[in-house]
This record gives C-alpha cells, sequence and structure tokens, in this order.
C-alpha cells in the first residue's frame, strides 16, 4: 500500500531497482497533489469577504477537487498493482502451444487493463487542471502561486499518464481497442494543450 507509507520511505522504494511503483503510480500522485492543492486554495478563499460573489462556484471546484484527489490517490495504488499483473503475465510458463496461448492472452488483458487505468487518471488530471486554473482566476490572489502548481501537477499528471498508455497501446493486438484509446489520447492533448495556456497566462497576469 503505496499510500500508506511516509513520503521518505515512498521516495527510497521509488528509487530503488524493485520494479514498482512505475510511472503510471507517480502520474497519478502528481494529478492527486494537484487535486489536494486546488481544494487548499479553495478553502483558503471560502468565507472570506473579500471572495463574496464566487463563493457558490468555489463551493463546487472543492467538493469536486476533493473528490478527484481522493480517486486519484487511489489510482496511486491500483496502478502498481494493475502493471504488477501485466509483469506476472510475461512470467507464465511458455512451454507447450496451450501455455502460450493461455500467456498470450493473459498478456493481452493485462495490458488493456494497465491501459485502461492511466487513460482514466489522464481523465481526472483534466478535470483537476480545470479546476485549478479556474481557482488561479478567481481564488484567493495570496494563494495564486498555489494554484497553478496545482494546474502544473496536474498538467504533468495528464502527459505521464498519456505516456503509459501509449506506451502499453504499443503491446495490444486488438486494434479496435487501439484506435479508440488513441482517439481518447488526442482528445486530452488537445484540451490540456487549451487549458495549459490558459493557466500560464493567468499566471503571469496574476503572478507576473
Ligand atoms: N499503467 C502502467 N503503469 C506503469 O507504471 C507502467 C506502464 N503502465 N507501462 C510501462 C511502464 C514501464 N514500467 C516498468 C516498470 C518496471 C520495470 C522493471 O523493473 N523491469 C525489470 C524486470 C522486473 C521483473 O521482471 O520483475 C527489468 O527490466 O529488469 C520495467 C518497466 C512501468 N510502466
Amino acid at each position: 500500500m503505496l499510500m500508506q507509507m511516509k513520503v521518505n520511505d515512498f521516495l527510497t522504494e521509488l528509487a530503488s531497482n524493485s520494479p514498482a511503483p512505475g510511472g503510471g503510480s507517480i502520474a497519478a500522485l502528481a494529478g492527486a497533489l494537484g487535486g489536494a492543492l486546488t481544494a487548499m486554495v479553495c478553502r483558503l478563499t471560502v468565507d472570506n469577504n473579500k471572495y463574496a460573489g464566487v463563493q457558490n462556484e468555489i463551493q463546487g471546484i472543492l467538493a469536486r477537487a476533493d473528490e478527484l484527489s481522493g480517486s486519484l490517490a487511489k489510482y496511486v495504488d491500483e496502478d502498481t498493482e494493475t502493471f504488477n499483473k501485466v509483469m506476472a503475465a510475461y512470467k507464465l510458463p511458455k512451454a507447450t502451444d496451450e501455455d502460450k496461448a493461455a500467456r498470450s492472452a493473459a498478456i493481452q488483458t493485462a495490458m488493456k487493463n494497465a491501459a485502461v487505468l492511466p487513460l482514466n487518471v489522464a481523465g481526472c488530471c483534466l478535470e483537476v487542471l480545470t479546476l485549478a486554473a479556474r481557482v488561479l482566476a478567481i481564488g484567493n490572489t495570496n494563494a495564486a502561486s498555489d494554484a497553478a502548481v496545482a494546474g502544473l501537477m496536474a498538467h504533468a499528471g495528464i502527459y505521464g499518464a498519456l505516456y503509459n498508455v501509449k506506451i502499453n497501446l504499443g503491446s495490444i493486438k486488438d486494434l479496435a481497442f487501439v484506435e479508440d484509446a488513441k482517439a481518447k489520447v488526442e482528445q486530452i492533448i488537445k484540451e490540456d494543450a487549451v487549458l495549459h495556456e490558459t493557466l500560464l497566462a493567468t499566471a503571469g497576469r496574476v503572478i507576473g
């Protein structure tokens, strides 16, 4: 359970040559950090008279940021479990034709799961980026740099998760699955580009 570890122990485990956690878990963690940091800026904005006009919107963003951070935190452990199953499938016996068929089917199933999971991570991170960019624009300006960092973590989570999707698609033989996933990847990259640019432009305006 990676999420139960002390941060220092987590870093030592990450840096070790043991196969897990991998980049997929770290992408999810980046998103979870972005979501939590977005929630923090919301909490520094609610019940502040200076931001009375945006209270309802901030409350809505806060609730969703907490949810997304929670989901992404679960994905940290789930991604490692999912990728461990890929590695376990590769270690299945391949002595006979039956062995080979069973091994290949197990690899394909595990690879599909290992592609779908980071696709979901990227979707959650995209939502975090949307929320962080909005909070940067309307939230407590004293915490503008926090909102900017939150958005950048989400952006890193998106790209990190999508690289995991893409690398796994290279090993998947179901072409309809691959085409569908590729279309989803491209859509998320497009939406990220707009949001990331907006985030940087707003940060430049509010922070300098
Ligand atoms: N959803 C998802 N999450 C990932 O984290 C993820 C992924 N997809 N797709 C591919 C990349 C790559 N990655 C590796 C992690 C450890 C080894 C590793 O430790 N390999 C050992 C072998 C380990 C063993 O066989 O037990 C080696 O090459 O010597 C390799 C590759 C995780 N990824």
